[in-house]
């Protein structure tokens, strides 16, 4: 397993009076190579869970394991450094990872602290810059003279300059037009599938995401309230309304359809493409299994 959770609870200032218990008994288990969305209305403790992965926090009880470092409440944290280069977080806020005065330096910083030479590191920068659709040129400007977009793109791209195994990102498509969006998701995906890479995302925007990710995990006031794949949420999408979230409109287009033709056993379509497929094929008499194409994992 590339991620292992038992029974993770975790209580922000615990021994004050104004402690605040983010997260409760957390199990959680994910093999690498997965996408996994994570969702939950705002303060249900996805960012909590996230920072939990790479050790900027750490759990007030229970276990949490990410490749072959062990974080057990109470005890010594063993050293961080390999988790954080194993692990790259982008955060939800990107000026709160940018803090060197070029984007190129951001970039470098990873791979040199890492132990790559600068030739390495500024190759591996100029990789991430040109991945995430940034001119090269950007890597001598200040980070703070960025757009938002830029920064966010450049805080994803300093990321993915280190070449994580894992790589947790929180809300990465909050101010990006629709296009890089979809761009960003479309890079994540490869980086999962190509490259093995193990890709977590918190999203306000299931949407954008629910084709793609081969895992859920939905959280409600610190609990964890679903595990599992998109086609068990299809089954039940009232699930996101119990926990104040808005149904995805393509979960709902889905449901319609699929209740209507009486498609309990197909795999959901989630895409305007799939779903239409589907429908055609259905009123041309076929079977209406079109292979996967349109669920989006073709
Ligand atoms: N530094 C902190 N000190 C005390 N409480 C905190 C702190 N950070 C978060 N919390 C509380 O922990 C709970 C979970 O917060 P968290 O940021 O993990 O939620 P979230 O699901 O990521 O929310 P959002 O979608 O709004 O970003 C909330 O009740 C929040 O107020």
């Amino acid at each position: 397993m590339a991620i292992q959770l038992q029974q993770v609870s975790y209580t922000y200032s615990e021994r004050s009076l104004w402690r605040q218990t983010a997260l409760h008994g957390i199990d959680f288990e994910l093999p690498q190579g997965t996408m996994v969305g994570i969702a939950g209305a705002t303060g249900s403790g996805k960012s909590t869970l996230l920072q939990l992965l790479n050790g900027i926090l750490r759990p007030t009880q229970g276990t949490v394991s990410v490749l072959d470092i062990t974080l057990r409440a109470g005890e010594k944290a063993p050293k961080l450094l390999p988790l954080r280069r194993r692990v790259g977080l982008v955060f939800q806020f990107p000026e709160q990872q940018m803090f060197a005065e070029t984007v190129e330096k951001d970039l470098c910083f990873g791979p040199l602290n890492f132990g790559m030479s600068p030739d390495e590191a500024r190759e591996r920068a100029c990789r991430a810059m040109l991945d995430m659709g940034l001119d090269l040129a950007l890597l001598e400007r200040n980070p703070f003279r960025l757009s938002g977009g830029q920064m966010r793109k450049a805080a994803i791209a300093s990321v993915l300059a280190a070449d994580p195994e894992i790589v947790v990102l929180d809300e990465p498509t909050a101010s990006l037009d629709p296009v890089s969006r979809k761009e960003l998701i479309g890079l994540l995906t490869r980086l999962c599938r190509e490259r093995g890479r193990t890709v977590i995302i918190v999203t306000h925007r299931m949407d954008e995401l629910l084709p793609y990710a081969d895992r859920w995990v939905i959280l409600d006031q610190g609990r964890s309230v679903f595990q599992g794949s998109v086609r068990e949420l299809a089954a039940d999408p009232s699930l996101l309304t119990r926990c104040g979230l808005a149904v995805p409109d393509s979960l709902r287009y889905w449901r319609a359809v699929a209740d209507r033709l009486g498609l309990e056993d197909e795999e959901p379509r989630l895409t305007p493409e799939g779903l239409a497929e589907l429908i055609v094929s259905r009123e041309s008499g076929s079977s209406g299994r079109v292979g996967e194409k349109g669920t989006g994992h073709e």
